[in-house]
């Protein structure tokens, strides 16, 4: 079975969640599908709140309503995809730019249910290069600082975020503690986000794979 495959199972199972309201909404392939299936049950919720211009082209496409955060206040659900996640549900986002605005929503929700496919599952966060969102004047200077701390900072070059920063993807980094991670490169100046989800993991970690989807929740 392919990875999209198991993916969209994964997307299925979140379906579950969605209880009505207005509900947060990630961004990448597996909210994709996510976002095509939700269409098909549109009528149990009011709208949605997007992390991305992606994800709002989307849902808009669908017909779904998508409101302004500040609009709406605290979410009781945010369904969100990870680029990688540990078995205490912290992951690492951002391989698609958007883990500035991911992270607020999910700061923002009562629950955090994370969906994708079973290869995304590791003992050890990091062999993802991890995503950084910096402001372009700190470029340099946070390269410099990511590695004092043993890491490898790689620019995508050509990529601006939603928010019209840039990212510089972390590789060789040692994430054994990623609550110590995730705040010493929060504290870096010109950081404006790392896509570390360590102080705000998941609840919630739906994993398609060939024999169906596995469900994981927060200890
Ligand atoms: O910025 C992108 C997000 O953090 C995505 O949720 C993450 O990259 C996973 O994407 P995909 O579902 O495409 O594997």
């Amino acid at each position: 079975m392919n990875q999209d495959e198991m993916k969209r199972r994964a997307a299925q199972a979140a379906l579950d969640y969605v209880e009505g309201g207005i509900i947060g909404v990630g961004t990448g392939s597996t909210v994709n599908h996510f976002i095509d299936l939700l269409a098909g049950i549109k009528g149990r919720i009011d709208g949605a709140v997007s992390s991305s211009e992606a994800s709002t082209a989307r849902l808009t496409r669908h017909g779904i309503a998508v409101f302004d955060l500040n609009a709406v206040g605290e979410l009781s659900l945010y369904v969100d995809g990870a680029d990688e996640s540990n078995h205490r549900l912290q992951l690492i986002k951002g391989g698609g730019g958007a883990l500035t605005r991911e992270k607020i929503i999910a700061d923002a929700s009562q629950r955090f249910v994370c969906i994708a496919d079973d290869s995304k599952l590791v003992d050890t966060l990091g062999r993802f290069p991890l995503p950084v969102e910096v402001i372009p004047m700190a470029r340099g200077h946070v390269a410099r600082q990511l590695v004092k701390l043993g890491g490898t900072p790689v620019w995508r070059e050509g990529f601006v975020t939603d928010n019209g920063n840039l990212i510089l993807d972390v590789r060789h980094l040692s994430i054994e503690d990623p609550l110590a991670i995730e705040q010493q490169i929060n504290a870096i100046p010109g950081v404006v986000t790392v896509g570390l989800f360590a102080r705000r993991p998941a609840d919630v970690l739906i994993l398609g794979g060939p024999d169906g989807t596995k469900t994981l929740t927060a200890a």
